[in-house]
This record gives C-alpha cells, sequence and structure tokens, in this order.
C-alpha cells in the first residue's frame, strides 16, 4: 500500500486527479480497449472531479474511451432528487466533460427489482473485463461506499440499510433532517471494490483521523471496512495532514519517506505512471540511512 500525506483538501485533490489524468494518458483507451474508473461521491472527491474538468478544458484530459462505474446510490430517491448521486455526478463532472452518457453506469434504486439491478450491475462490470482503477472515498466510520462495519469483505452489489451513523452523516445534504436521509442505499461490495485491478482512497479532514488510522496500522476488520485494501496487490490512499492525526509520528515518517525515494528514483512528474519505471536507471549511490533519516522532511 502506498500513503500520500498532502497538506490539505485542495492538495490532495490535485494529486489525486493528476495521477487519474497520467493513469488514463498512459493506457491510451480507445473504443475497443476503453478505460474503466470506478468513482465515489461525497464531498471528498469534489475537489478531484473539479481538477478533471479543467483537464479537460485545456486538452490533457479525453473521457471519450471511459467507462464509469459509480460506487453506490440510495434507494427510492428520485433521480432527479438533488442529492441523489445520479445528480451529484451529473452535476460535478459528467456534464462538463466528453463522456459518452452510455458508458456511465450508476446503479438504479429505483429499480423494481433491487437485488436483479445489484446482479445487472455486477455482471457489467465483469463484462466488460473488471475495473482498472476505483477510486473511493471514506465515512468517519470507515466504510467505503456504503458498505457499513460489519459489511462482509468479500460482499458483492447489492442492498444495505445504513447506519445510524451514516444518516446522521448524511442529513447535511438533506437539510440536516434525518428523516428525509435514505434509510437504504445500492453499493458495490468490499469485494467488488478489490477485485478492481488498483484501488485508490481520498481521506481528509481530522474526522477521518481515527479511520484512516485503523485501515492503515491496524489489521483487515470489518468494521472498518476500508482496511481490506490491505490485502489489495495496488492500493494507494491519498490524505492531508488532518487525517493523519492518529497515526503514529513513525508512520507517517515512513511512508513520507517512501514517496521521497519514489520521487528521486524516477521523478516527481513520474510518480504514479508504471511504464516510465524501468526507463530511469537505478542511482548508484543508495543514501546511506544517516542522510536518509535527515532528509529534510524529516526534521
Ligand atoms: N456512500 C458514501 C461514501 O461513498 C462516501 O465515501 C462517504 C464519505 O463522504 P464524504 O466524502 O462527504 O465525507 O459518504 C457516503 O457514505
Amino acid at each position: 500500500m502506498r500513503l500520500i500525506i498532502r497538506s490539505d483538501y485542495n492538495e490532495v485533490s490535485e494529486y489525486i486527479a493528476s495521477y487519474v489524468k497520467n493513469r488514463i494518458n498512459e493506457f491510451k483507451p480507445t473504443q475497443e480497449r476503453p478505460f474503466v474508473l470506478g468513482l465515489p461521491t461525497g464531498s471528498s472527491p469534489i475537489g478531484l472531479y473539479k481538477n478533471l474538468v479543467k483537464f479537460h478544458k485545456n486538452g490533457e484530459l479525453s473521457f471519450k474511451h471511459v467507462v464509469t462505474f459509480n460506487m453506490d446510490e440510495y434507494v427510492g430517491l428520485p433521480r432527479d432528487h438533488p442529492e441523489s448521486y445520479h445528480s451529484f455526478m451529473w452535476h460535478h463532472l459528467f456534464k462538463h466533460i466528453d463522456i459518452e452518457p452510455s458508458n456511465v453506469n450508476i446503479l438504479d434504486g429505483n429499480a423494481e427489482n433491487l437485488s436483479e439491478e445489484c446482479i445487472r450491475f455486477e455482471k457489467k462490470i465483469k463484462d466488460i473485463g473488471g475495473v482498472e482503477l476505483f477510486i473511493g472515498g471514506i465515512g468517519p466510520d470507515g466504510h467505503i461506499a456504503f458498505n457499513e462495519p460489519g459489511s462482509s469483505l468479500m460482499s458483492r452489489t447489492r442492498v444495505k440499510t445504513l447506519a445510524y451513523d451514516t444518516i446522521l452523516a448524511n442529513s447535511r445534504f438533506f437539510d440536516n433532517d434525518i428523516s428525509k436521509v435514505p434509510r437504504m442505499a445500492l453499493t458495490v461490495g468490499v469485494g467488488t471494490v478489490m477485485d478492481s485491478r488498483e484501488v485508490a482512497i481520498i481521506i481528509t479532514g481530522a474526522h477521518k483521523a481515527l479511520a484512516l488510522a485503523k485501515c492503515i496500522e491496524e489489521g483487515v476488520n470489518h468494521m472498518f471496512t476500508v482496511s481490506a485494501i490491505q490485502l489489495h496487490p495496488k492500493a494507494l490512499i491519498v490524505c492531508d495532514e488532518d487525517a493523519t492525526l492518529e497515526l503514529h509520528v513513525k508512520t507517517v515518517k515512513y511512508f513520507k519517506s517512501i514517496e521521497h525515494v519514489i520521487t528521486n528514483l524516477i521523478g516527481a512528474e513520474n510518480v504514479g505512471l508504471q511504464g516510465n519505471v524501468k526507463k530511469y536507471p537505478t542511482p548508484e549511490v543508495t543514501p546511506t540511512r544517516e542522510a536518509f533519516y535527515n532528509l529534510p522532511f524529516n526534521r
């Protein structure tokens, strides 16, 4: 797992947006071989989407051959309700970019048969060859998508009852009135996310510090479902300094030092680009332990 720490929400958003841009551009998607991207909602990815829209407007990124799958959707909320995840995604991203509407996949929380809708969604992901990069956010209790504490870490897309904490947290989008928050949602499973070839999670704010610590410093635990990414061969977390408040100083220094060494090896502009790594020779001299710990970021 890689942990990238940036000073604040804006820097986190810039980092993850550049990462997504680089991954898509390096993949060189075509109609026959599209880039399959998993996407979250919530306040965490808004900055990411702003930056992706900017890249698109500058001509640096096209979504022509990108297929998206969203993580979740409320059950029973009309599709055009301002707080539906359909509305959220069109408002913050899709209407500003050149994605084909037919390439957008969002669960239908008003489907007549919700279980069939979930099976259809899973099948569609499978049929297209799986998700290349799944971006996620987390709730303060460490849930990913709507995989609330206690969810199976092998779970697939399904109907979930929301935890009271989540209803409370999300009531801020519903006039702070918990009676207006839907009680159920459709969500990809932890297993669905884990099956993607890469997972990248955005975690910002002091209110998520405990969840980040649980995810990184403790074991895989169904009470913090995001911790399942410890088992993923290619997982990335991008967080801000506030979110590191519950981590050990040693953990923070360790991950910062790793990033520094990687950046030195392959160049800042190539961080996140797998294909370019081998073009850069390994330095003849590896920094000594002493030199390593005297690097400016460790002071
Ligand atoms: N289902 C969503 C999650 O996918 C999201 O990660 C979480 C965090 O939201 P925010 O980014 O607003 O903190 O909210 C909801 O529970």
